[in-house]
């Protein structure tokens, strides 16, 4: 039996789809166009297509983008003060910083993300976003898990009651993958590098997330039959391969569902950086609303 194969493209164009609607209705009930600004600093080949291709969905679905190219030599102070301005700017709802960051500044990564205004940190890398994600507050979620968990659902995968195995526990995709499961009523088991029994712990596992950076990693004998296997890996492996954690050649044999790499999860990624960058929008747009408010009855 071979796995669904769920499709990274047709989930992507799926939940962009949805983004543009709901910003020709803001556009009509508000006159407000959402802006996203982008901020890239250095050379990295791979962040420059990635941030070509933000560019380019915003210009698909109707956000304005703006990208900002800082050089190499740029110093945290520098980029701190960039990301005030666009805090203050108010065409500007969603703010992000394409990592990693330069060598020379890479240490700071932490300091200059949480400079970001929280209701325009559209990665939802802040602290006051990642607070209020494990609290089950409205925040705004890092898109990738942000899309794994929308995939799934719209996969009708059953999410409740379900063993979830995250493999990895970066503050990108590892943590809040975890409580994104969590809070649909998941058991969530967190492994990383220091965890015994990886492999017992997989094979009881309904739903996989692979998280960990390293090829095929996940062979298809840590799979229960039938599981579904979200692959969140890309490695690059020569010039033009690109592989998952996943052994995906094999694991498509025992799993019910999985994403291959690339096409998977990936594509996902900017397709949810449009969804964040019409939430932020709205946030605003309520926050807005609840400060006339209370203006209103303080007057
Ligand atoms: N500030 C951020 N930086 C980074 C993030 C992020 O979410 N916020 N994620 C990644 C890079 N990224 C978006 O920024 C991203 C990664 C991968 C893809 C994608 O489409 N992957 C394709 C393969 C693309 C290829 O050939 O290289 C796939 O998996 O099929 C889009 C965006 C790190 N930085």
């Amino acid at each position: 039996m071979t796995a669904t194969i769920l499709s990274g493209k047709v989930f992507a164009t799926q939940f962009k789809e949805e983004a543009k609607k709901e910003i020709l209705n803001i556009k009509q009930e508000y006159g407000v166009t959402p802006g996203l600004a982008v901020i890239i600093v250095g050379e990295n080949p791979a962040s420059k297509v990635y941030v070509r291709n933000k560019h380019k969905a915003c210009e698909e679905i109707g956000i304005y983008s703006e990208v900002i190219e800082m050089p190499e030599t740029t110093t945290k102070e520098e980029l701190i003060r960039k990301i005030d301005e666009l805090n203050f700017r108010k065409e500007i709802h969603g703010i992000l910083v394409q990592l990693p960051l330069p060598k020379a500044i890479a240490q700071h990564e932490e300091e200059i993300l949480n400079e970001i205004n929280p209701f325009k940190d559209v990665d939802g890398f802040h602290p006051i976003n990642v607070g209020k994600l494990v609290t089950g507050q409205e925040a705004l979620i890092p898109c990738t898990p942000h899309g794994c968990l929308k995939m799934l659902e719209a996969s009708n995968i059953n999410i409740d009651g379900a063993h979830a195995v995250v493999i990895g526990r970066s503050n990108i995709v590892g943590k809040p993958m975890a409580h994104l499961l969590l809070s649909k009523n998941a058991t969530v088991t967190i492994c990383h590098s220091h965890t015994k029994n990886l492999k017992e712990i997989c094979k009881s596992a309904d739903i996989i997330v692979a998280a960990i950076g390293k090829p095929k990693f996940i062979t298809a004998d840590m799979i229960k039959p039938g599981a579904t296997v979200i692959d969140v890996g890309i490695n690059r492996i020569a010039p033009k391969k690109l592989v998952g954690d996943v052994d995906f050649e094999n694991a498509v044999n025992v799993a019910g569902a999985i994403t291959p790499v690339p096409g998977g999860v990936g594509l996902l990624t900017i397709a949810m950086l449009m969804q964040n960058t019409v939430t932020a929008l709205k946030m605003q747009l309520a926050n807005q609303y609840a400060l006339c408010y209370n203006k209103d009855i303080n007057s």
